[in-house]
């Protein structure tokens, strides 16, 4: 903890995502950008490794070390390996004599409940934070991605992270209308393993369905695009033996169907229920992208088939919700009513 309150108290916005941490600092920028994972000892919890170096241990630990994501589906799983992630991430950011404890903004996912915000205002606080705040992802994502959320004009905006996607309908500085799927780029990854499995009795690992998703994945192929195939390595279930094979891009969109129609119905079913002066709106402006997963190759054309609304990917889909929260706390007289505050929870 020594040294977490300084840069004479400078306000910091956090993405606290299942995959990743980013953590924005006003005037800097995004000044940190780490898996979600913490590497402790069984038992003592002592912690080994944060971020990522301890994303590299995933998978490849000896017994007595445990490397985990204490975030699951974008909330906290483990309440205690959070907090202490956290610290270590802000102590990384805020170096220097210890004077003053910065006001902290943390995106979350809007489907998160009332015993989740509490945790994480609380882990926040915990870590040193002298106000939490909380802010929905998808608003935090429309602020970072230069939306003028503050004007009565709808704008909808799909945020698809490691863990859920949310999906989200904003005018006047709040939120309309809003689903959270548990259905995002980690569920895209086991759609990947699974599909391998399957299909050519070969057992992968989650990092290696991961590169597949990046590498030669897509929600639909394009006559225009060049066919990808990549070579895998795992354990084949009949011999038991490790294997290489090639694997095709076709085969990557077949895997990633199911789950991708979830995120479509999510979409389509939010755009059902919008009132239909936020509609036009939303058509004039198109449908805004954001979040890792939204990088998917063609998921803005599938998207926009699908629902026949225009749809963009932010210029800066990865960073925009770090970039909202932080930005957020210089409009905290627009978001009153949307943002959840430690001043609140905690006096509970
Ligand atoms: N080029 C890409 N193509 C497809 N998926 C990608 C690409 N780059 C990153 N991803 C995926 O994006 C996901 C992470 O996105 P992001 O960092 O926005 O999530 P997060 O904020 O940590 O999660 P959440 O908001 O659910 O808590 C991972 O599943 C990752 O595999």
């Amino acid at each position: 903890m020594a040294g977490l309150f300084s840069l004479g108290g400078q306000d910091i916005g956090i993405d606290l995502g299942t995959a990743s941490v980013l953590i924005y600092v006003r005037g800097k920028g995004i000044v940190l950008r780490e898996p979600s994972v913490i590497a402790v000892v069984q038992g003592s919890k002592e912690v080994k490794a944060v971020g990522a170096e301890a994303y590299r241990m995933l998978g490849r630990t000896p017994g007595n070390i445990v490397a985990a994501r204490p975030l699951k589906d974008g909330v906290i799983a483990d309440y205690t390996l959070t907090e202490k992630m956290l610290k270590l991430f802000l102590a990384k950011v805020l170096t220097g004599p210890r004077f003053s404890r910065p006001q902290v903004m943390v995106g979350v996912p809007s489907g998160v409940t009332e015993v989740e915000r509490r945790a994480v205002v609380q882990a926040i606080v915990e870590a040193g934070a002298k106000r939490a705040f909380l802010i929905d992802e998808p608003l935090a994502a429309a602020i970072g991605a230069g939306i003028k959320i503050a004007e009565p004009t709808g704008s909808m905006v799909v945020d698809i992270g490691g863990g859920s996607s949310d999906i989200a309908v904003i005018s006047l500085g709040g939120i309309v209308h809003s689903t959270s799927l548990r259905v995002a780029g980690n569920e895209f990854d086991e759609a990947i393993i699974r599909h391998i499995r399957n299909k050519y009795n070969l057992l992968i690992g989650e990092r290696t369905a991961e590169d597949l998703k990046i590498k030669i994945g897509a929600a639909k192929l394009m006559p225009e695009d060049e066919r990808l195939v990549a070579e895998v390595r795992g354990r084949d279930l009949i011999t038991g033996l490790p294997k290489t094979i090639e694997v095709a891009d076709q085969d990557i969109v077949d895997a990633l169907q199911e789950p991708l129609d979830k995120i479509v119905q999510g979409v389509k079913g939010i755009l059902e229920t919008t009132p239909p002066e936020l509609i036009s709106d939303i058509i004039d402006r198109g449908i805004l992208l954001s979040g890792g997963g939204s990088l998917l190759k063609n998921f803005d054309l599938l998207l926009q088939d699908a629902t026949g609304v225009p749809v963009v990917v932010a210029e800066n889909a990865v960073e925009a919700v770090a970039v909202g929260t932080g930005k957020a706390l210089d409009m905290l007289h627009v978001l009153k009513d949307a943002l959840v505050s430690s001043d609140n929870v905690l006096r509970r």
